[in-house]
């Protein structure tokens, strides 16, 4: 017997995430190719987007997609997010050359306030929330504080986009192959003062960091174009990452739904404490899901170097965190 359609939300639809985006929810890359998805697409409500919208909604319907149960065009979260399974909240404003992202709070942090709130008065009462739009942690702690009728770790913060480059980054320096590396993880805001950490990432059972074993390369060189990655793609396309940000948005909703198999992957969460991280710092924590939920990698062991990274990180967002005190 098939299954009852689910619902997914994603706002800033018509913009160059949600063109690289929808395509892949609407074939089953997200939830399985067993599940079919009605769509609820999310707008500005202005003339030009809402256009475009109906046009990228005339592409899905070009595709013919089997797992395309519905689609519906909005220009209110109130509506958008009725009865919402998932929501993937895209839509802001990017940051051009010479930003950084922080600079976006005052231009897109009462979006957050107002889609948190829409999702708590009518999304479904499990919703699982993937905020894209930047700053990520702290627009999703916004959406969170704004919806205090849904469960707060059901608001999660996108972080798989540096998960993923600190993969590619390791394959490329190790010469090994992306999909061999397991336990790898980035703590804290996404931002470049997160800390991609390997020293317990393996390969084929054997330690990265001891492959590695160059300190040196891992401050001086490894962390600065981590952390630096966004704004040198912004630098090379004149704009922001759109593909690889919507590739990372389909493996973190993928794997929150369907499970990790007991691989590590990061997701920006509200911490329970972890780690010495305050409750409700949206955090980015190593994790492996299971059955729809996330757990938290527990008693890995913090050295002195990895604590000032962290330290560093945790400061930035709870100065951020301090900044948007109206909003929530
Ligand atoms: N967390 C990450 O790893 C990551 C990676 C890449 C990009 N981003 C962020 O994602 C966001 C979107 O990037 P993009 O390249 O798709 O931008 P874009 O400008 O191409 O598209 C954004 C779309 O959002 C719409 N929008 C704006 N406010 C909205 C609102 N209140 N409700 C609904 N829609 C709204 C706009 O009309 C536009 O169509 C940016 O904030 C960007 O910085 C995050
Ligand atoms: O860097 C940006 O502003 C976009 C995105 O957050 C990224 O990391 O590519």
């Amino acid at each position: 017997m098939s299954k009852k359609p689910v619902r997914v939300a994603v706002t800033g639809a018509a913009g160059q995430i949600g063109y690289a985006l929808l395509f892949r929810i609407a074939s089953g890359e997200m939830l399985g190719k067993d599940q079919p998805v009605i769509l609820q697409l999310l707008e500005v409500p202005v003339e030009k987007a809402q256009q475009a919208l109906k046009g990228v909604m005339m592409e899905l319907e070009d595709c013919a997609f089997p797992l395309l149960a519905g689609m519906e065009a909005h220009s209110d979260p109130m509506t958008a997010f009725k009865d919402t399974d998932y929501a993937l909240l895209v839509g802001s404003r990017p940051r051009g050359p010479g930003m950084e992202r922080a600079e976006l709070l005052a231009i897109n942090g009462a979006i957050f306030t107002a889609q948190g709130q829409a999702l708590n008065a009518v999304a479904s009462r499990d919703v699982k929330v993937l905020v894209v739009g930047n700053p990520a942690n702290t627009n999703a702690y916004i959406a969170m504080k704004s919806a205090p009728d849904l469960k707060p770790g059901n608001f999660t913060a996108m972080l798989r986009l540096d998960h993923n480059r600190a993969a590619s980054q390791i394959a490329a320096k190790t010469g090994k192959a992306v999909a061999d590396i397991e336990q790898l993880c980035v703590w804290g805001n996404h931002s470049p003062t997160m800390y991609a950490d390997y020293r317990f990432a393996t390969i084929n059972g054997e330690s990265v960091k001891d492959m590695i074993n160059d300190q040196d390369w891992n401050a001086n060189v490894f962390l600065p174009t981590f952390g630096k990655r966004g704004a040198a793609i912004i630098e090379a396309r004149g704009l922001s990452s759109a593909a690889s940000a919507a590739n990372a948005a389909i493996d973190h909703m993928r794997d929150w739904a369907l499970g990790t198999n007991g691989k590590w992957v990061t997701m920006g969460i509200p911490s329970q404490g972890w780690y010495g991280i305050p409750k409700d710092v949206m955090f980015g924590f190593p994790v492996t899901c299971e059955n729809g939920e996330y757990k938290v990698v527990e008693g890995l062991e913090i050295d002195e170097f990895s604590q000032a990274c962290i330290a560093k990180t945790l400061k930035e967002l709870t100065d951020e965190q301090a900044g948007v005190a109206h909003l929530v």
